[in-house]
């Protein structure tokens, strides 16, 4: 496991705890001392907390890697799966738990031999302290390629981690990707939780007419049906909560704009669509995260 941040921790501690043989992977010597220090990473549940020894190392240790779960940000993906190339073993197995699009075609043309699969998570955690991370929402996992389900899913089904595979895994993670773009940006500039867009429904409608169209020509046609309903539908079930994005710049820490916002206004380019609306709103939260100090992409 590449990462014992919010969601590498939560399928770190469940897969561990049914017995699988896991083994974090931390950034570097100082990241492993601090662990080590800590006793191990701390899951909290339901409102209690217990403590995990899982082995870790740093990514220079020597094992060959036959299966690795990459549950670092989008922006870290290929600079982390660099420092581990040398340790993948032949046909090593993949799953890449990043949201938004881009980073896993890089990973996956950065590793050639090795098989990645997709995943989209509607599961929730943050950290709350170093090596501490609280289960904030249950949900699900969806997982594929365009291969055939992997025999490890029945270790993911041990592990109590509600998972399906599906053939389809491109068009959920572009379905994702709409919903954060038309909901995430907005409540950055408004500085509002999810339920302050109530007040800039209009907004919002334009801004998933043109998403969908983008959808449509990305051959993701199931993902534009439907979507400006559904992204009113999760304002609503989210009105108190602050987007993920909100979160980041508000803690002056990078977003993943590249892989949502940036990604939908490349593949427009791409298309040679004129989206005014998309493009208008990224050049805004540039503006913005400029003005903060903040990565642009
Ligand atoms: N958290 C959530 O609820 C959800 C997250 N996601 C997506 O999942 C992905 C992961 O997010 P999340 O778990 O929240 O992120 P976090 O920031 O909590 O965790 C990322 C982890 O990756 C580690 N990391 C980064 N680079 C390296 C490296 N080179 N070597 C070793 N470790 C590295 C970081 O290490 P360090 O601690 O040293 O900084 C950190 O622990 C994102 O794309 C996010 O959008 C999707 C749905 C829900
Ligand atoms: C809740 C939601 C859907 C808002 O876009 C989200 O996924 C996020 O905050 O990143």
């Amino acid at each position: 496991m590449l990462g014992a941040g919010s969601l590498g921790s939560l399928w770190a501690v469940r897969l561990a705890r049914v017995g699988l043989p896991v083994r974090l992977i931390l950034r570097d010597p100082q990241r492993l001392s601090a662990y080590h220090c800590a006793g191990g990473l701390r899951l909290v549940e339901d409102g209690m907390e217990q403590l995990y020894p899982i082995p870790a190392e740093i990514p220079d240790a020597a094992p060959p890697i036959r299966r690795l779960l990459l549950a670092c940000k989008a922006y870290d993906a290929v600079p982390a799966v660099e420092h581990l190339a040398s340790r993948l073993a032949a046909g090593a197995e993949l799953v890449l738990l990043q949201n938004g699009l881009g980073s896993q075609d890089a990973v996956a043309a950065r590793l050639p031999g090795c098989r990645c699969v997709l995943a989209s998570t509607t599961e929730g955690a943050f950290r709350d302290g170093d090596f501490r991370v609280v289960f904030a929402g249950r949900g699900h996992t969806w997982l594929g390629d365009a291969g055939q389900p992997p025999a490890w899913l029945d270790e993911l089904a041990a592990a109590g981690i509600p998972h399906a595979w599906s053939e389809t895994i491109h068009g959920r993670l572009w379905r994702k990707l709409a919903l954060n773009c038309a909901i995430n940006p907005l409540t950055v500039l408004y500085d509002c939780r999810n339920g302050g867009l109530q007040a800039y429904a209009g907004e919002v409608a334009e801004l998933c007419a043109e998403l969908a169209e983008l959808l449509r020509h990305c051959d993701q046609r199931d993902a534009a049906e439907g979507l400006q309903e559904e992204v009113e539908r999760v304002i609503q079930a989210t009105a108190a909560n602050y987007s993920s994005m909100h979160q980041d710049v508000a803690r002056g820490r990078r977003s993943e704009i590249a892989y949502l916002l940036g990604h939908a206004c490349r593949e427009a380019e791409r298309h040679k669509l004129h989206l005014s609306r998309l493009k208008a709103l990224q050049q805004r939260l540039q503006r913005h995260l400029a003005e903060r100090g903040l990565p642009l992409d």
